[in-house]
C-alpha cells in the first residue's frame, strides 16, 4: 500500500514551551517499496512514526494509505517500537500472537499462524521461552514477527536493530532484507545507521533538524539483491558522504 503524508503539522507544548516538530511535511512512500529515514537525534522520527501508527494526532494534515485516510486511527500499521518490547511475563509464541490477541483473531488460527511464523524466522525451539531467556537478535526477531502477524502491509521499524551488536546487527539486517524481499511489505525504517541505510533501502528520506522537512530523498542505486560486502566497497563512499553531510545541516 502506498502511504502518504500531507501537509502534516505536529507542536508539542511543554511546560508552557511550544516545540514545533513538523510544519507542513510532505513525504509519499511507493508500495512494496523500503525507505530510510535518517535525521538528527530529535529530529521527530519517532513521533512521526507515532502519528502514522494513529498513537498521536498531528495538529494539521493526512496521512492516508492508498489515498485512504487515517489520520489518527491506530490498526492500519504494524509498528516495532525502538525497544523490543516483549512482553517478560509470556513465552516468545505468546508474545508473537499479542496482536492477534488485540484483534481478537480465532486462537486457534494464531497459534497455526505463530507456529509457522516462529520455524520461519528460526525460533521454533525457542516457542516456550520467556524474552530473558532470549538473546538480542532472538528478541528482535520475535518482535519483527509479531509487527509482521498483526497481519498489516505496511510496517513502521522505528530503529529495531539499534541495541545490538556489530556482528548482530549485520546479521539482522541480512535476514530483514532476505523477509522483506519475500512479503514486500512497504516498510518505513528508522536508523541513524548510515551503511544500514544504504544497504538496505530502495530511497533514503533525510529529515533536517525540527521543525523538520524532507531535505534530500536519495535513490540507492545499488541492484538488488544487494551483496553483503557492498557497505565495504568503494563505490559506496560518495553516497556515504553526501548522507555524512546532509545530516550535519
Ligand atoms: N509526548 C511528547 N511531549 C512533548 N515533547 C515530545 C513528546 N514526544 C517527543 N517529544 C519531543 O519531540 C522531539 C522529537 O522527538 P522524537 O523522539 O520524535 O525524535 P527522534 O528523531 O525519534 O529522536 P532519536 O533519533 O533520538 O530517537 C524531541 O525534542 C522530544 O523531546
Amino acid at each position: 500500500m502506498t502511504l502518504a503524508l500531507k501537509n502534516l503539522s505536529k507542536t508539542y507544548i511543554e511546560n508552557g514551551q511550544s516545540m514545533e516538530i513538523f510544519r507542513d511535511l510532505n513525504l509519499t512512500i511507493e508500495s512494496g517499496s523500503f525507505v530510510s529515514l535518517i535525521g538528527p537525534s530529535g529530529s521527530g522520527k519517532s513521533t512521526l512514526c507515532n502519528l502514522i501508527a494513529g498513537i498521536e494526532k498531528p495538529d494539521q494534515g493526512q496521512i492516508l494509505l492508498d489515498d485512504q485516510e487515517i489520520t489518527g486511527m491506530p490498526g492500519h500499521v504494524g509498528y516495532m517500537f525502538q525497544k523490543d518490547l516483549l512482553l517478560p511475563w509470556r513465552t516468545l509464541r505468546e508474545n508473537v500472537t499479542l496482536g492477534c490477541d488485540l484483534r481478537r483473531q480465532d486462537k486457534k488460527i494464531s497459534s497455526v499462524e505463530a507456529i509457522k511464523g516462529l520455524e520461519h524466522f528460526g525460533l521454533l525451539d525457542f516457542a516456550d521461552y520467556y524474552p530473558h531467556q532470549l538473546s538480542g537478535g532472538m528478541k528482535q526477531r520475535g518482535a519483527l514477527l509479531r509487527t509482521i502477524l498483526f497481519g498489516q502491509p505496511t510496517l513502521l521499524l522505528d530503529e529495531p536493530f539499534g541495541a545490538l551488536d556489530a556482528l548482530t546487527r549485520r546479521e539482522m539486517q541480512l535476514w530483514l532484507l532476505s523477509i522483506w524481499i519475500e512479503t514486500k511489505h512497504t516498510v518505513l525504517f528508522i536508523t541513524h545507521d548510515i551503511e544500514e541505510a544504504i544497504l538496505l533501502s530502495d530511497k533514503i528520506f533525510v529529515l533536517s533538524k525540527y521543525p523538520a522537512e524532507v531535505v534530500e530523498i536519495i535513490d540507492v542505486p545499488f541492484p538488488r539483491p544487494r551483496d553483503p560486502e557492498l557497505i565495504f566497497s568503494s563505490g559506496i563512499l560518495p553516497l556515504k558522504t553526501k548522507l555524512f553531510h546532509l545530516l550535519g545541516t
